[in-house]
């Protein structure tokens, strides 16, 4: 299930407001312009599957939404627990940062946790299967797979050279929750 925790940025150790429906979700996001819809992610793909079946699956989507977008260049990252690489992988998002156009990112199988800074408030946002979010450009925010990570997201960037980040420096995302594994990874 898809969730939203809303903490104040300096307050990681104050419960915060949480949302599980997805309207909910969805309407909190709105406020500080980001997009979250749930789409469908119907394709029988499991974490760990390539990036050529899952384009392939999804080819009608990313079509329609480079066409009408207007996204230059799109990826994939499927990641299942055993992925070799997975801790380094894991560090490469875990600090807080920014990109110089929205981040766009459909899950389409598992789940993987963002975390927004904006304003003064946190917005950790965990997303599953069938969730689109879009980040806008300079938005600080970080991501966390967990330390099994499960799930296949489709990027999507205006920018033909694909994955570019500018790191803050601050140190704010080790002071609010990391992703806990997905139960039913957690062999
Ligand atoms: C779920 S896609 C991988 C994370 C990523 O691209 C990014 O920029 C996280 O902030
Ligand atoms: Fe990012
Ligand atoms: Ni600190």
């Amino acid at each position: 299930m898809s969730r939203l925790r809303i903490f104040n940025a300096e307050q990681p150790q104050t419960p915060p407001s949480i949302h599980q429906e997805h309207a909910d979700i969805a309407r909190e996001l709105a406020k500080v312009g980001v997009r979250f819809e749930q789409w469908e992610a119907n394709q029988p793909l499991a974490p760990g599957a390539s990036q050529e079946e899952v384009i392939a699956a999804y080819r009608s989507d990313i079509d329609r939404l480079m066409r009408e977008e207007g996204y230059q260049a799109v990826d994939v990252i499927s990641l299942k627990p055993d992925h070799p690489d997975r801790a380094a992988l894991r560090q490469k998002f875990l600090s807080e940062h920014t990109h110089s156009e929205d981040e766009v990112r459909f899950f389409v199988a598992g789940a993987g946790q963002f975390t927004l800074h904006i304003g003064d408030a946190v917005y950790d946002v965990l997303c599953e299967q069938g969730d689109l979010i879009g980040v806008p450009d300079g938005t600080r925010h970080w991501f966390d797979m967990s330390e099994a990570p499960y799930f296949v997201a489709i990027r999507l960037f205006t920018n033909k050279d694909g994955w570019v980040a500018n790191f803050t420096g601050s140190d704010i995302a080790q002071h609010f929750p990391r992703m806990q594994p997905l139960a039913f990874t957690a062999a």
